[in-house]
């Protein structure tokens, strides 16, 4: 069973890859429909289906790059139901004391809402709210299999850390905080913001004359969201704030890192804080990059990959800080 949450952890990180990447290559459209793509099961390759689809949806190009990025995404996307579907019957059944069976359910309703997250991305032509919904529902899959993984190891703290205990629920609100800072990268992707400032360490000279804050986390009505439907000011406010966010990220979990760090008595604690510090500052400089070097393919999927790595740390001191010894 362990093996096998394992796999469909690692295979969540592969599909939360391929998701940002569908993403930034503009490929969130690629197929028009759903599940299939073009009214076909795969993308369609001989001339006769490819003029069949063109005819049946004239309003939307036929790229195949574009739609091989997002069948690609959405075959890992189904393989990985399907082992989350095998984990939660097997945990159902499973006879052996002590082992997780709500945790297995849950995973399998957020699976499926994930799918249907997957879907309204498409029906409803990338409404930010539903694209950045599906980036938080693919992190909470992959942290929720972190935590099935972790409840399935056994492993002591070595001699205990009560002395951590009071910083508990300033673990709890590190989580929050990197909940609220990926909620606000996801809002800036979802509405193409991402170059809407290009000058460090904030913005553009009159940024402050320019912010929109009700603007900037509206939601316009529009037909078609592709490339965003909001202002240059909305879109500047969206990345201020994000900005602003990773400074208070940034400053705070430092803090925390240093207070477990000296406070802690295992080898653990002291190992995770220093994880914690090169992990944040791995995702800060990832996140200068995307700015300065005009968000390269690359660096923008690592900033999600990274970003996630730094939710499931912060699981990982969360599970360790509350848990008994
Ligand atoms: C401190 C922790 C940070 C976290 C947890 C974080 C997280 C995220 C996440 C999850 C996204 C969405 C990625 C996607 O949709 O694929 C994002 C987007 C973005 N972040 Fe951050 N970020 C942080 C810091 C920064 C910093 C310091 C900067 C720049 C100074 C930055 C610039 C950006 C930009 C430009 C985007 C949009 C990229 C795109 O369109 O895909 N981030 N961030």
């Amino acid at each position: 069973m362990k093996k096998m949450v394992l796999t469909a952890l690692i295979l969540a990180v592969v599909v939360v890859a391929l998701g940002a990447f569908t993403r930034l290559t503009d490929a969130g459209l690629g197929c028009p429909d759903w599940p299939g793509c073009y009214g076909f099961l795969s993308v369609p390759k001989q001339d006769a289906h490819i003029e069949q689809a063109v005819q049946a949806f004239p309003e939307r190009p036929f790229e195949a790059h574009k739609a091989w990025n997002e069948m690609i995404h959405r075959y890992f996307a189904g393989a990985l139901g399907l082992l989350i579907l095998i984990i939660a019957l097997r945990s159902l059944f499973n006879s052996q004391p002590n082992r997780p069976k709500k945790l297995p359910l849950v995973l399998l309703c957020l699976v499926i809402f994930q799918a249907l997250l997957g879907m309204w991305t498409v029906t409803m032509k990338l409404q930010p709210i539903v694209v950045m919904g599906h980036l938080l529902g693919g992190f909470t899959v992959l942290s929720c299999l972190f935590l099935l993984y972790l409840r399935l190891t056994n492993y002591r703290i070595p001699g205990g850390d009560a002395n951590l205990r009071p910083l508990a629920r300033y673990g709890v609100l590190g989580m929050l905080i990197v909940i609220v800072q990926i909620a606000l990268g996801g809002w800036v992707s979802a509405n193409y913001a991402a170059l809407a400032c290009t000058q460090l360490p904030v913005c553009e000279a009159d940024w402050v004359q320019r912010l929109d804050f009700a603007g900037a986390f509206s939601i316009g009505e529009a037909d078609d969201y592709e490339f965003g439907t909001h202002s240059y000011a909305e879109r500047m406010t969206m990345h201020v704030v994000h900005r602003f966010g990773a400074l208070i990220t940034f400053l705070y979990l430092c803090w925390l890192a240093i207070r477990i760090y000296a406070r802690a008595s295992s080898a653990l604690f002291r190992q995770l804080s220093v994880i914690l510090v090169l992990v944040l500052g791995l995702q800060v400089a990832l996140g200068v990059s995307n700015v300065v070097f005009s968000l390269p393919l690359w660096v923008a999927v690592a900033h999600n990959i990274v970003g996630a790595s730094l939710l499931l740390v912060l699981i990982m001191i969360n599970y360790s800080l509350f848990r008994k010894t």
